[in-house]
Parts: structure tokens; C-alpha cells; sequence
């Protein structure tokens, strides 16, 4: 098993790496398409969704929560994340770094200062507002 690294963090550069030692020394490179990837994460996500699934809403923190339910959920994120980063490595995309471009764009397409002042329900009744104008444009 990997051993997190000294100073303890895991970056998206070393699950990468794992993932392409572990599909080769199994030889399963030949089934990681791009779509049999995007396939495998999206029924990944539905075993996250299982998970919630009739729950109701659910505290933050989980404070609530069995040991082993908080290990399982801990499970099915990782299997989300590890997909993501794999099919992202296939199709040849930095994952951080695109993630780090779509932060900054985020920034600019939400600036703080126009939703300080406003309550919660109100941005997201303006954010709401903007997406349904987007759609309508189609
Ligand atoms: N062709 C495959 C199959 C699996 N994995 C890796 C990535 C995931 O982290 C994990 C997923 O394994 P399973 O498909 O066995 O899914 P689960 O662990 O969720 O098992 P189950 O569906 O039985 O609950 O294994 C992979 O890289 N390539």
C-alpha cells in the first residue's frame, strides 16, 4: 500500500501515477478509454449517492454517523476521485491545473463584492436567475 508522504500531503500528481503503476501491472490500459473511464466514474458517483440515498439531509461533519459509514463514504469518494483523475490523465488533461483556471474564472464570473451584501436565498435566487437566461439563449 502507498504511504502518504512525508509532510502528509497527497497530491493529484501522485494519485496519477498510482493510477497508471496500477492499471499497467494489471495490464488494464487497454479498458481505460476515455469512455469506459467516464462510465466507471459515473457509477462510482451513484455508489456516493447510495450512500445519502433516503438519509434526509445530514448534519455537516457527520457527527452523527457510525465509524464504519464515515469509512465506507471515505471509500466511495476515493473511487470517484481516482476515475476523475485517471480519465483526466487519459483524455491528457492537467487536472489541477485546469481546476486551478476554472477557480480563477469562477472568481471573476461571482465577484464578492456584488453578493456581500445579499442574503444566501438571494444569491442563489440571482444565480438560479442566470442559468435559467443561459438555457433560454439555447
Ligand atoms: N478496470 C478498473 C477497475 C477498478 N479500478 C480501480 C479504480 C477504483 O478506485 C476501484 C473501483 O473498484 P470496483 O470497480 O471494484 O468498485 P468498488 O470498489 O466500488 O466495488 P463494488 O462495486 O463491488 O462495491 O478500482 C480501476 O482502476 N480499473
Amino acid at each position: 500500500m502507498s504511504e502518504v508522504p512525508e509532510g502528509g500531503s497527497v497530491s493529484l500528481d501522485m494519485l496519477k501515477k498510482l493510477m497508471a503503476e496500477f492499471a499497467k501491472e494489471r495490464d488494464w490500459d487497454q479498458y481505460h478509454s476515455p469512455r469506459n473511464l467516464l462510465l466507471a466514474l459515473v457509477g462510482e458517483v451513484g455508489e456516493l449517492s447510495e450512500i445519502f440515498q433516503w438519509k434526509g439531509e445530514v448534519k455537516r461533519g457527520l457527527s452523527d454517523w457510525k465509524e464504519e459509514e464515515k469509512t465506507h463514504l471515505g471509500e466511495e469518494l476515493s473511487d470517484v476521485l481516482l476515475h476523475l483523475v485517471r480519465l483526466s490523465d487519459i483524455c491528457g488533461i492537467d487536472l489541477g491545473k485546469a481546476a486551478l483556471r476554472k477557480l480563477e474564472l469562477n472568481a471573476i464570473k461571482y465577484p464578492t463584492k456584488s453578493y456581500q451584501d445579499v442574503s444566501t436565498s438571494k444569491q442563489q435566487e440571482a444565480y438560479f436567475k442566470a442559468h435559467s437566461k443561459k438555457h433560454e439563449k439555447k
